[in-house]
C-alpha cells in the first residue's frame, strides 16, 4: 500500500492529529508512516493505530506521497532538516506541514528549498475534534496544497488562514490557550473545594461551566462583556467575585500570558 501521510514525531500533537485522521477515514492506517525514536511510543502507536512505525526520518519522508507532517519540538528542527537534506528532491515531493511553534516559513523554506511548505498552529482540543488551526502558506504551495492542509486540519476542528506575521500571536492565544483554560478550571474547582464542595463535584461544575459558557458565546455570538453583564445581578454574588478578580489583576494576567507566549514563539524562530 502507498504511504500517503508521513508523521515525523509521534508525541502529543502528532498523535492527536493521527488519531482523528484515521478515525475520520481520511487516511487508512496502512497509508500512514510515523517516525518516532522512543521505543515505548513506537509500540504504543503501532498497537493503538496499526500504522507503520519507523525510526528513520528519511524513510518516512521519501515514502510519503501526499503530506509529511513535522510534529517534533522546535529545538529538534535543525537536526531533522540536516538529516533530510540528502533525500530532498523537487521531482516528487510531498507537501511539508510544520506545526512547530516559532519555526518560520523562511526557516522551513531554507530547509526544504523550492518545496511546498505550510506553517500551521493547531491546539490540543484537536484530540476531541474541537481544535482550531491557523495556516499560512509557503511560496511553492498551490491551491491543491492549501485544500489538502485544510482537509487535514478540519479533521480536528476549525481552520483559519492567517498571514505569517500573526502566527506568533496565534501561538500565544489558541496554541497555548488550552493550558491557561485548564489552569482556570483547576483554580475554579479549588475555589469550590475551598467553599466546601467535594472535589469530584467541584471539577464537574468547573468543567461544565467553562464548556457551557464557551458554547453560549459561540452559538449566540454575543460579546463576552454582555454575557458577563447578564450573570451579574446588582449587589449580587457575581459582582463580589468580579471585584476580587479585578483586584487580583485577572484580565491583565491573561493579556500578559498571551503576550509572553507570543514573544517566546518569536524567540524560538530566531
Ligand atoms: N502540545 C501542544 O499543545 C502543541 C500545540 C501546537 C503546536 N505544537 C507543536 O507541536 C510540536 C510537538 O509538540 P508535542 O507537544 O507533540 O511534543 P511531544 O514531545 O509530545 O512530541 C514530540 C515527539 O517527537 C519525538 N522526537 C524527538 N526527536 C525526534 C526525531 N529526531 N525524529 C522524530 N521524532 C522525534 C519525541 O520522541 C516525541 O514523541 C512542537 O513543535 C510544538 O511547538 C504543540
Ligand atoms: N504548546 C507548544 C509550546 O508550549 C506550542 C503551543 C502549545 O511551546
Amino acid at each position: 500500500m502507498t504511504i500517503k501521510l508521513g508523521l515525523i514525531g509521534g508525541g502529543v500533537m502528532g498523535e492527536a492529529l493521527l488519531s482523528r485522521l484515521i478515525d475520520r477515514g481520511i487516511y487508512q492506517p496502512s497509508e500512514v508512516m510515523v517516525s518516532e525514536p522512543q521505543p515505548t511510543r513506537q509500540n504504543y502507536l503501532r498497537q493503538t493505530y496499526n500504522v507503520n512505525v519507523n525510526t528513520d526520518n528519511c524513510v518516512v519522508f521519501t515514502e510519503s506521497r501526499e503530506v509529511v507532517l513535522l510534529a517534533v519540538k522546535p529545538q529538534v528542527f535543525s537536526a531533522i532538516a540536516q538529516e533530510l537534506a540528502d533525500v530532498l528532491t523537487t521531482k516528487i515531493s510531498p507537501l511539508v506541514i510544520s506545526i512547530l511553534a516559532g519555526v518560520s516559513l523562511s526557516q522551513l523554506e531554507s530547509a526544504f528549498p523550492e518545496l511546498p511548505v505550510i506553517r500551521a498552529m493547531p491546539n490540543t482540543p484537536a484530540t476531541v475534534g474541537e481544535g482550531i488551526t491557523a495556516l499560512c502558506l509557503g511560496a511553492y504551495t498551490n491551491g491543491k496544497h492549501h485544500k489538502l492542509a485544510q482537509q487535514v486540519f478540519s479533521a480536528v476542528g476549525q481552520v483559519v488562514d492567517v498571514s505569517e506575521m500573526l502566527m506568533d500571536a496565534v501561538t500565544g492565544l489558541s496554541g497555548s490557550g488550552p493550558a491557561y483554560v485548564a489552569l482556570m478550571v483547576e483554580s475554579l474547582a479549588d475555589g469550590g473545594v475551598a467553599a466546601g464542595l467535594p472535589r469530584g463535584l467541584a471539577n464537574q461544575l468547573a468543567v461544565q461551566t467553562v464548556l457551557g459558557t464557551a458554547k453560549l458565546l459561540q452559538e449566540h455570538k454575543i460579546h463576552p462583556g454582555e454575557l458577563k453583564d447578564r450573570v451579574t445581578s446588582p449587589g449580587g454574588t457575581t459582582i463580589a467575585g468580579i471585584a476580587q478578580l479585578e483586584r487580583a489583576g485577572f484580565r491583565s494576567a491573561l493579556i500578559e500570558a498571551v503576550k509572553a507566549s507570543a514573544l517566546r514563539s518569536q524567540e524560538l524562530g530566531q
